[in-house]
């Protein structure tokens, strides 16, 4: 698990416990300012259902270098799901006849550890139809859609995957390299109007950043859409928002705290 997706696992896990005070821990290159910390880390928490100034007290101090990203590849083993095994390009697999994908996370989400990509890998082996046209939003390290590339006998139909986050692009790209894929289209930025619509499309990110997005979501899938990112008691808000747009069979599934949605047309 690298820092992001441990970080999101962490503040689900504090959100259980919202009557205590709660410490949570960071570790930074250089200091960072303390007003612009509080207010990012306040805007965070908000998404989890936080108060706006939940943030009460930063303290800070200096540590000696430590090797962090030595210390945290000692715990990312590979993981399987369904018919898919992710692992570290450091490790080696036992060949079992399942579909390894190999991640480099850096400092990209994806390592395939985390349930809301779980939910994802299992929706791409439950639905992903060979010849369909793929979109992933929100791609991360790439994992789902060099999954489904993977996964899929032909490897011919168009496959896209776009993040806001450029470094997230890069490391997509450098990703389906070490997997021995080069046909997948990453792109920074989201989706609009004119970006291409897709058989497929996937979108594990956050309800406030899917909400806005399901007009276009909507819009953009020909056959199977798979909403991830969804926290389990905000499944009545996808569900009522999908109800506006007519979706009334969307089929819910869970892991841990999390849901993942995947509607067929
Ligand atoms: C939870 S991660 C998912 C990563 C990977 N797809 C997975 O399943 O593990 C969400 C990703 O969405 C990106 N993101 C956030 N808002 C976005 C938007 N509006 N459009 C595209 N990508 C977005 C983030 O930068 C992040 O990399």
């Amino acid at each position: 698990m690298n820092e992001l997706d441990a970080l999101g696992t962490e503040i689900n896990n504090l959100r259980k416990k919202q009557d205590e005070p709660i410490r949570v821990s960071g570790y930074f290159d250089n200091e960072p300012g303390e007003e612009n910390l509080r207010s990012q880390i306040n805007e965070a928490l908000r998404i989890y259902g936080f108060t706006p100034e939940a943030v009460s007290l930063i303290e800070w101090r200096r540590l000696g270098d430590v090797d962090w990203l030595y210390n945290w590849k000692q715990h990312w083993k590979p993981t399987e799901t369904g018919r898919f095994i992710v692992s570290p390009t450091w490790e080696t697999p036992e060949d079992s006849g399942k579909i390894i994908v190999y991640i480099d996370p850096n400092m990209a989400f994806g390592t395939g550890t985390h349930e809301t990509t779980r939910l994802c890998l299992l929706a791409i082996e439950a639905n992903y139809q060979n010849g369909m046209t793929l979109l992933d939003v929100g791609t991360g390290t790439g994992i789902l859609a060099i999954g489904a590339r993977k996964f899929a006998d032909d490897k011919t139909p168009r496959f896209a995957g776009c993040d806001t986050d450029e470094n997230s692009i890069v490391i997509a790209g450098e990703n389906a390299e070490l997997n021995g894929i080069g046909n997948i289209e990453f792109y920074a930025g989201s989706i609009d109007e004119t970006t291409a619509n897709a058989d497929f499309v996937l979108a594990n990110l956050t309800i406030d950043v899917i909400t806005p997005l399901l007009p276009l979501l909507l819009g953009k899938f020909n056959k199977v859409l798979i909403l991830s990112g969804i926290l389990q008691e905000q499944e009545s808000v996808i569900v009522e928002e999908l109800q506006k747009f007519g979706i009334e069979n969307a089929e819910i599934n869970h892991s841990g705290e999390w849901i993942s949605v995947t509607i067929n047309k």
